[in-house]
């Protein structure tokens, strides 16, 4: 049963060394896909250096885009899907994720944030569906049509799927975890208008959902 870690990164220069160094050190994790979504910093040059597959894509599309432009590369039948941004990831977090799926007692899990910083525990509190720490078995993904049209929509879209199909899901704590919030990266202003762009994209996610099963 393979295992690929796919790890969206927007200009994430200055966490992707160590999440993408993390992963790729995990004993049940066979392949690192980075994908650099139109970053203009040094996320392509760290994460090469660190030796992992790096796909470069040339403009930024969007998280959802970024996320199946790992998946299109990769052969596995589970695939780990982690931000470039977390802080303070270790290798249980990763083990919580993993585990329910390779054992068979979820086809796909969801990593929410405890005890980490007060404001990312509170978002994921309130929208833990949002989530970006997620397992998700192969056959899943491939149900679900312009995945690469949903940008932050991305997450909502995985979410009703796995409702709307009745897929198995469990949900993990992962303690300690935290990610660098868009307002840190940007500055508040920047960071606010960029939050309610993702919002928005969001939303508009909200009534795609397909039956397949
Ligand atoms: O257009 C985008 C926006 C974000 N991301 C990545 O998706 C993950 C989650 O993004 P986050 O919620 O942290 O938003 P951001 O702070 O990047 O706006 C991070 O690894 C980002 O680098 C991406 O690949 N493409
Ligand atoms: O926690 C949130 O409110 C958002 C935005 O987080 P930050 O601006 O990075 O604090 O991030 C989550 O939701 C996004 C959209 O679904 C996901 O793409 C992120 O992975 C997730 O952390």
């Amino acid at each position: 049963m393979k295992i690929t870690a796919v790890i969206p990164a927007y200009n994430e220069e200055k966490t992707i060394k160590e999440v993408a160094t993390i992963v790729n050190r995990h004993r049940l994790v066979d392949e690192v896909i980075v994908v650099s979504d139109g970053s203009t910093d040094n996320t392509v040059k760290i994460a090469t250096k660190i030796g992992v597959k790096v796909i470069d894509l040339t403009t930024n599309k969007g998280k959802g885009a970024a996320m199946k432009a790992g998946v299109e590369q990769s052969q596995a039948d589970i695939i780990l899907f982690l931000d470039a941004d977390l802080l303070g990831l270790k290798e249980e977090h990763i083990d919580k994720l993993l585990i329910p799926v390779i054992k068979g007692d979820a086809e796909t899990t969801i990593g929410i944030f405890a005890e980490g910083r007060m404001f990312t525990d509170l978002a994921q509190k309130i929208a833990p569906f949002l989530s970006g720490q997620r397992v998700v078995r192969r056959r899943i993904l491939d149900d679900i049509p312009d995945l690469d049209m949903t940008r932050f929509g991305v997450e909502m879209a995985l979410t009703q799927h796995i409702k709307g199909n009745n897929i198995r899901l469990k949900e993990v704590v992962l303690e300690d975890l935290s990610h660098v919030m868009k307002e840190e990266k940007r500055g508040f202003i920047k960071g606010f208008m960029s939050r309610l762009k993702m919002y928005w994209e969001i939303l508009k996610n909200l009534s795609t959902t397909r039956k397949v099963r």
